[in-house]
């Protein structure tokens, strides 16, 4: 489902991907784990196009990266892979069955979604997936009135109704209690199971790598240090992958990420546009439907 081969990216002097090579089979859940700067971030957003890869191959979903991504091949992609957010990049204004229903708006016509014209079977789809994540009768309230845990769930359900091939969730769980979080990651791993769903998750927290995981990666300084199932791995390595960022330590700028899924979300409209928009021309790769 997912092939990485040499991917790299630097932003100015910080080569902050130096040669990433990943298999994800389907339906696999995998976990990356590594210290603060490793680059895990920026790894999820180059294999959405969120973050234009400097070079590597990648192919995800059928989709295979070469070249200069065209505006069509971008909303494909977008429509196959779908994103889970550390702070749900939700529209707390909106109801939650609207936040659930925008994941929706990439299967349908700009002006359909500017008008936030849903059809039956996208509101259906809508409320089945606000089931999954145990929410169905908080569908019309404010997304603002929701707790943390909720918000997130509500964001799961907003990547489920995409109806993705691939779910990438960026430290989904970083700002939850320990309950919520492994809450949230139940219903992401339901997904997987149930829906067939493929997740690359970046986690900060061991212990939900190897509860989750049905495998962890280990990402050090832009590299892969290790590739195991949870049982597998040793204390020894996760001592070498947080090792180099202690022998580091030092303050580490987070430079402002310029992507627009990183801003938060105005309105339905603004989320049509910004399905509707390519990146910017780069030589970077393009998506091809394999
Ligand atoms: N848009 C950007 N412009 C410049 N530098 C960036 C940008 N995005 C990330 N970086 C830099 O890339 C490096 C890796 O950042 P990234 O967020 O991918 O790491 P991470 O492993 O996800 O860290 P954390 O666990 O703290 O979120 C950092 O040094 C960061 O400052």
């Amino acid at each position: 489902m997912i092939a990485l081969r040499g991917v790299t990216k630097r932003f100015g002097d910080n080569a902050v991907l130096r040669g990433v090579d990943l298999d994800v089979r389907p339906g696999e859940f995998l976990v990356v784990l590594g210290p603060s700067g490793a680059g895990k971030s920026t790894l999820l957003r180059c294999m959405n196009r969120l973050v234009q890869a400097d070079g590597g191959t990648m192919t995800i979903a059928g989709l295979e990266a070469r070249g200069a991504a065209r505006a069509t091949e971008l909303r494909e992609l977008r429509r196959r892979v779908a994103m889970v957010f550390q702070h749900h990049q939700i529209v707390p204004r909106l109801s939650v069955l609207k936040n659930v229903l925008s994941g929706r708006l990439g299967t349908m016509a700009v002006w359909r979604s500017v008008l936030q014209l849903f059809r039956a079977s996208d509101i259906a789809l809508a409320m089945a997936c606000l089931d999954r994540v145990g929410l169905v009768h908080k569908a019309a309230s404010r997304t603002d009135a929701l707790s943390g845990g909720q918000m997130q769930r509500v964001g799961i359900a907003r990547a489920l109704a995409q109806q993705p091939q691939v779910i990438l969730a960026d430290e989904p769980v970083a700002s939850l209690d320990p309950h919520t979080a492994r809450q949230a990651l139940g219903y992401l791993k339901q997904a997987c199971r149930e829906l067939g769903i493929t997740v690359v998750c970046n986690l900060h927290q061991v212990d939900y790598a190897r509860e989750f995981g049905d495998r962890i990666v280990g990402l050090s300084q832009g590299r892969v240090l290790f590739d195991r199932r949870p049982q597998e791995l040793c204390e020894a390595e996760l001592e070498a992958l947080y090792a180099v960022s202690a022998a580091q330590a030092g303050p580490q700028p987070i430079a402002p990420v310029t992507a627009p899924m990183n801003a938060p979300m105005k309105d339905l409209a603004s989320l049509a546009s910004m399905e509707a928009s390519a990146p910017p021309a780069t030589t970077a790769p393009t998506w091809r439907t394999a």
